[in-house]
This record gives structure tokens, sequence and C-alpha cells, in this order.
């Protein structure tokens, strides 16, 4: 992909839910580069985790077209495979697998990718000290404290050095403490491997300390500042 295009293109796109009266977006249209850490604001309900499913490929636009690293979303035809390569996800609950440990959850999405075992072990390893968690690399999820937990989702969504992370509410469930130390480490990370953090988030902090902010209200794009 040429390097001096934008990682991301949204263009003109529209969602509608199935028998929703009003559209959950509206014609929202932008553009993110590598690197930059962009916050996603706006009231509840103004369709912030919508765009980012949709960004995702977690759902499909009803008009309008997305472009990430050169490919338009609607002609992938391995979607799963696709995402697990470049997109990396965090939300507000951590949804790691209950039953494993917080090295093995980080090493499922490589696993899911055919990454051998050392290099999986090896990378598991590196992100679990960045993350400040190698001490509780054979913890079980229910066996660390919530901030814990959370950094080992970054450390998972991290796990395949992704092009893009989309991170909806990552600090609701965290305290200050906790929810600045994972903005920190998305923020690390976009500066470090030039991915693209795009964050959906009622912190002021996130939003006072991202490159940008994009502001929905109604399904529309009303700002979009640096
Ligand atoms: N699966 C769904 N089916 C029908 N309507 C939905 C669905 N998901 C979301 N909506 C509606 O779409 C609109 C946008 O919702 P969305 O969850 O994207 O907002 P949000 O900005 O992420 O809200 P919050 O800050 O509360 O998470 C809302 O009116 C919501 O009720």
């Amino acid at each position: 992909m040429n390097d001096a295009l934008p990682l991301l293109q949204v263009v003109q796109l529209c969602h509608r839910y199935h028998r929703s009266e009003a559209p959950a977006l509206q014609d929202i249209s932008f553009d993110a580069c590598r690197g930059e850490v962009v916050a996603l604001t706006g009231p509840s309900g103004c369709g912030k985790s919508t765009l980012l499913s949709l960004i995702g490929l977690l759902d499909h636009p009803t008009s309008g077209h997305i472009t990430l690293l050169g490919q338009n979303l609607s002609s992938i035809r391995q979607v799963p495979q696709f995402r697990a390569r470049h997109i990396g996800f965090v939300f507000q609950f951590h949804h790691m697998v209950p039953t494993m440990t917080l090295q093995e959850n980080i090493e499922a999405p490589m696993l899911a990718l055919g990454t051998d075992r050392k290099t999986r072990q090896k990378q598991a390893a590196e992100l679990l000290e960045q993350m400040g968690l190698a001490h509780r690399a054979a913890f079980l999820p229910a066996h660390v404290s919530g901030g814990e937990r959370q950094r080992a989702a970054v450390a998972r969504a991290l796990a395949n050095r992704p092009a893009l992370i989309l991170a909806d509410e990552p600090t609701g469930n965290l305290d200050t403490r906790n929810g600045e130390r994972v903005v920190d480490l998305l923020t690390q990370h976009a500066k470090l491997t030039g991915a693209l953090v795009l964050i959906a988030t009622h912190n002021p902090e996130i939003s006072r300390t991202a490159h940008r902010c994009m502001a929905l209200r109604d399904g529309q794009l009303i700002s979009n500042t640096p």
C-alpha cells in the first residue's frame, strides 16, 4: 500500500438497523492516518459503537464505503482472516476466555493466524512485559485485578501487530489511574508501530490527549478537530 494514502478512508457512510426508524449513521466521511490516536465522542446512542463495528467488519453499512489499507472492505473475501491480521479490538469489558491464562489469551489471536508456538510465546511474553503483567502470565483472568485484565485485553488486541486498533469505551470500567495507563499503552503503540487507534469514549481526558477528536450527534459527524 502507498504510505502517503490515509490508512482509513470513510466515505458517505450510512447505517440503518433493521426495523429502526432513524438511521444510526448518516453521511459520515473522514480520513485517518498511520500513528494517529483519534477520539470518537458524543452522547449515548449517537452512533460511536456502530461506526466502530462497521470499520471493524462486524457489520455491513447500508450505504457508503470504507477503505482500510487501500482495500475496500466490501470487497474482502476472507473477513475473519483480514480482521485477525489487521484489526485489534478492545472493548469496555475484556471478553477474555475465562479458562485460559493471560498468556494463552494473548497467544490466541496469533494461533488463529497460524503463528508458530515459539514466536507466539515470545511475542506474548514481550507484550506481557510491556503491559507490566509478566508476573501474571500464568494467572486466569478471574484471578487478576480489573486493571490487569484490561491491560491483558490491550495486549491481546496488539498481538498480531494490527494496523488498526478499535477501542470501544476501553476505560469505561476502570478507575482513573488504570484508565490512564490503558490509554498511554494504546498511544505508545500508535507511536511505536504507526498503528491507527480509534477510541470511542465518554472520557474527557482521552479526548484531551488524543491527536484528533471527532464528535458525533444523532448519527452525524458534527466536528473533526485536532
Ligand atoms: N443492534 C441494534 N439494533 C437496532 N438499533 C441499534 C442496534 N445497535 C444500536 N442501535 C441504535 O443505533 C443508534 C446508535 O447506537 P450506538 O450503540 O452506535 O451508539 P453509541 O454512541 O455507541 O452509544 P453509547 O455511548 O451508549 O455506547 C442508537 O439509536 C441505538 O439505539
